[in-house]
């Protein structure tokens, strides 16, 4: 799906903390976990988050950018791997490590990483079907055909009244 999607869910920063600190608690009675990596972009917004609820301190990254336009996602690639000390971690397979992203799509940037660390918990704020069967944790789940819009990519901007020409 894409912006131009028939259904859109727009996520204001006021939403997107509650969803955040709903994810939290959620991943309270899930763990412990002794580390998150985010996947970026957006997972460091989620991320900074729940890391900040769960105390956690170990905070990592795993760089994936995918080449699309507005209609379709491209191929993906990691631009920077996880670090050693943090597979390490555990049973060397994502034991006690949390990974969190803003959303999940199709699945695809989820398969990547849990390819990675098998044993990981995934966590994503919203989740659509396809991707779903990727995440063990999630808050809001939305239709597939749905864009949902984040509050870094949109700013205020003028609304057209719902009735055209009140003023008279
Ligand atoms: O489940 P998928 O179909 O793989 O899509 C989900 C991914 O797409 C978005 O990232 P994007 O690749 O647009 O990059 P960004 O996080 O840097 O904005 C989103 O942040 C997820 O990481
Ligand atoms: O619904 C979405 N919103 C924003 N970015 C995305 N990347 C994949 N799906 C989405
Ligand atoms: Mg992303």
């Amino acid at each position: 799906m894409s912006p131009t999607s028939p259904k859109a869910f727009p996520v204001s920063w006021d939403q997107f903390h509650r969803d955040c600190r709903a994810l939290a608690w959620r991943l309270a009675a899930a763990g412990p976990f002794e580390a998150i990596i985010c996947i970026t972009r957006g997972g460091l917004v989620p991320a900074a988050i729940v890391a900040r609820e769960l105390d956690l301190r170990l905070i990592e990254s795993v760089c994936i950018a995918s080449y699309h336009d507005y209609k379709n996602q491209g191929e993906l690639k990691v631009l920077k791997d996880i670090a050693p000390s943090i597979k390490a971690i555990g049973d060397g397979q994502g034991k006690g490590v949390l990974v969190i992203d803003d959303l999940t799509d199709t699945g695809k940037t989820a398969k990547i990483v849990r390819d990675m660390l098998p044993n990981a918990h995934f966590a994503a704020v919203y989740a659509k079907p396809a991707g779903r069967p990727l995440i063990d944790t999630f808050v809001t789940e939305v239709s597939q055909d749905t864009w949902i819009y984040f509050p870094w990519d949109m700013g205020l901007a003028y609304q057209a009244p719902i009735r055209e020409g009140s003023a008279g």
